[in-house]
């Protein structure tokens, strides 16, 4: 592979902006890769996957580059040598990238690789409490498998077409996919493409979304007819699957406390063609007492640590603090026993999340049900979805009946 000047500096400025502004790795790229309008998609592949790899072993090639926050471009260049050595990538001879020791690089690499926080490029921090959540064995596997780049996952659109149909019609725009077993509406793409350019994707036809995440609207059990509430609903990810399901009949009420995450998502309803959503903010407790007792079926996609989907999101690897792992923890109890009380007596609840820990997931259910609120509420069955097992998303889903 031959280097290409500019794409590295973009690349190795987008590093600058993650690493010393503190700001997020997909905005930044979104930025970056609008710099050059000659760029290709090629082009574009490089300074996206060369970023994201060197934010998700930032711990590993800064301890083998031996630099330290905030770094100079100097040690930013630095870093990327790291990463091009290690692939086996000729350097070139640029006044900006110091002379590099590929012996040494190499060397390194074995020493610390020997150390799992170090080769799976982690804080101490979260090495512990993996550990200390999953077991030593079950942790190992999950980062690794977490460190892996996510497979790119489209659920058709049932609204507007089949996923047969769908994978026709990307076949006409040169994008090749497949069936997932196990997963109805999933195609995975054969090779990473932009597929937000595509007719398909501009007609609605369908939406970006991981093959865990799609296992969620359809463990729910909704109906046509019936009136749901997604209580986290954000940008609408799992609304417009249950929309789908509903096939556009009933209420379908989609709260977040957000209104711009509402506001996206009904941009997202419109392309969809998902007529039967409501997006309400939760600007006031008034919102969330007026659904009191009144729902067939309540989604939870409850906020959490994100530590199943570090795949496509490494940088919550540095940006993730304990602390905040704690508050949203109590975050998950009260959102828990307030809009359990939405679900009417026979109606059902799902809550979700995208960690892995059992802390934010099994035993928040446990809690729950313990408790003076979860008393008419019964466990009917759960999954716990490790990535080490399924090459996707980790995701927590406990189906929860009311009697
Ligand atoms: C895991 S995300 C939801 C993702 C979304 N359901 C999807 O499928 O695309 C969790 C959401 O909960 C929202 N949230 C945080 N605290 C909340 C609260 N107290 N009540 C309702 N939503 C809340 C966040 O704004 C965020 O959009």
């Amino acid at each position: 592979m031959r280097l290409h000047r500019n794409l590295v500096f973009a690349t190795v400025d987008a590093l600058s902006n993650i690493f010393n502004e503190g700001e997020y790795a997909d905005k930044v790229i979104e930025k970056t890769l609008k710099r050059d309008k000659r760029w290709g998609s090629r082009d574009r592949s490089f300074i996206a996957e060369t970023t994201y790899d060197i934010v998700r072993w930032k711990r590993l090639y800064t301890e083998i580059a031996e630099v330290k926050a905030p770094y100079s471009r100097e040690n930013l260049f630095r870093l990327f040598a790291v990463w091009a050595t290690l692939r086996g990538i000729e350097i070139p001879d640029w006044k900006q990238i110091e002379p590099t020791p590929t012996r040494r690089i190499k060397g390194r690499f074995d020493e610390l690789s020997k150390i799992r926080k170090f080769r799976e490029s982690v804080p101490d921090w979260m090495d512990e409490m993996g550990v200390e959540e999953l077991g030593e064995e079950t942790w190992e596997k999950e980062i690794h498998a977490l460190n892996q780049q996510a497979p790119v996952v489209l659920r058709a659109n049932t609204l507007k077409t089949t996923r047969e149909n769908l994978q026709k019609e990307l076949a006409k725009e040169a994008i090749e996919s497949e069936f997932i077993e196990g997963y109805p509406d999933a195609l995975q793409l054969k090779e990473r493409a932009n597929v937000f350019r595509t007719e398909a994707f501009k007609n609605g036809l369908f939406e970006m979304q991981d093959a865990s995440s799609q296992l969620v609207a359809k463990f729910l059990q909704v109906e046509p007819g019936m009136r749901v509430v997604d209580t986290c609903a954000g940008a609408g990810g799992k609304s417009l699957h249950l929309a789908a399901q509903m096939e556009n009949k009933g209420q379908l009420i989609a709260t977040d406390i957000y209104a711009n995450k509402l506001k996206e998502l009904k941009r997202r309803a419109r392309r969809a063609g998902a007529h039967n959503i409501e997006p309400r903010v939760i600007d006031n407790n008034k919102v969330i007492k007026k659904l009191f007792g009144s729902a067939d079926r309540v989604l939870i996609d409850a906020p959490c640590s994100g530590l199943g989907v570090l795949s496509r999101n490494p940088d919550a690897k540095w940006k993730l603090q304990p602390e905040f792992i704690n508050t949203i923890k109590m975050t998950q109890a009260e959102i828990l026993t307030q809009y359990s009380k939405m679900v009417k007596p026979g109606g059902k609840m799902v809550y979700a999340t995208c960690s892995v820990l059992p802390s934010e997931n099994q035993q928040q259910v446990e809690k729950f049900l313990a408790s003076e609120y979860g008393e008419s509420f019964k466990l009917s069955e759960d999954k716990k979805i490790l990535s080490s097992k399924t090459g996707y998303d980790g995701f927590y889903m406990a189906l929860l009946e009311k009697e």
